[in-house]
């Protein structure tokens, strides 16, 4: 088994004449947790749409767990073992947790009175604690719908579906742009609960705090080019800084212009 988990190569975007994402070449090794910064438009969202199926790239190569893939749609990319969590939350209002977790891949089991199949609440429930309790999240009771939930909550049960599925990569969209103060350091502590747990990860995030916090490495976009891939060790927030307004260019970034 290779120890990558996710390489990209020249993947690119264009929308009719923007250039949102232009020659990415990326990779990720098997456990490392890895930000993605850049300014406003820089094209963050863009790379991560292309890898989780929710676009089609312009070209480009994906291949994941060391298959080449091109994922028809994001559920695609979760059957392969892609979880995405995204700053607005994509639960359903008026499901409780398992529902949630389990919404587009129910869980089912032969009917005991005749040839068909039906759902198993019982078994997706029970998933639904152990994930849970893997990732260390708190929620007081698993069968009140997602309505009741502060965004706090909410987040912890979205980034949850990454244990309950043993995803193998997860990848968060500024999962606290939203949260307070509080909500933001529970979320930040299932990071970290991930990173013990051997998950990769691909943050993205404006928060520098935040990135020098959690991930191992930091991936600079700037204007739909990768232009810097930088060592948290060998870093600093002013250098990554210079990197996000282009006051330092990435000419020595070989995935760079
Ligand atoms: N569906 C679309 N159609 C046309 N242009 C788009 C579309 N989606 C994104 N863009 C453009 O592509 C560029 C990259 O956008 P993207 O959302 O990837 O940036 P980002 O780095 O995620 O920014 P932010 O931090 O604001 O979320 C921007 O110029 C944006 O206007």
């Amino acid at each position: 088994m290779s120890d990558t988990i996710l390489e990209t190569t020249d993947l690119t975007k264009h929308y009719g004449g923007v250039h949102a994402l232009e020659g990415a070449n990326f990779v990720l090794k098997r456990g490392e947790h890895v930000a993605i910064m850049g300014d406003n438009g820089a094209g963050k969202s863009t790379f991560v749409r292309q890898i989780t199926g929710v676009e089609q790239r312009t070209r480009g190569t994906v291949v994941f767990d060391g298959e080449k893939v091109n994922f028809a749609g994001p559920l695609d990319a979760r059957e392969a073992g892609i979880e995405t969590v995204f700053q607005t939350l994509a639960l359903a209002d008026d499901l409780n947790v398992p529902d949630n977790l389990f919404l587009g891949r129910e869980k089912t089991k032969w009917n005991f009175l005749g040839p068909f199949r039906m759902l198993d609440y019982k078994a997706m429930r029970a998933d639904t604690i152990a994930g849970l309790e893997k990732t260390g999240v708190k929620i007081p009771n698993i069968k009140n719908t997602i309505a009741n939930m502060s965004g706090g909550q909410r987040q912890c049960v979205a980034i949850a579906r990454t244990a309950t599925f043993a995803s193998k990569l997860t990848i968060m969209d500024e999962p606290t742009a939203a949260l307070g103060v509080q909500e933001t350091a529970q979320v930040e502590n299932i990071i970290r609960t991930l990173k013990e747990q051997g998950e990769s990860l691909i943050l993205v995030s404006h928060n520098m705090r935040q990135v020098f916090d959690l991930v191992d490495r930091i991936i600079v976009f700037r204007r739909g080019r990768m232009v810097a891939n930088l060592n948290k060790e060998d870093t600093n927030g002013e250098d990554v800084v210079a990197y996000i307004t282009g006051a330092k260019t990435g000419a020595e970034y070989e995935g760079a212009a």
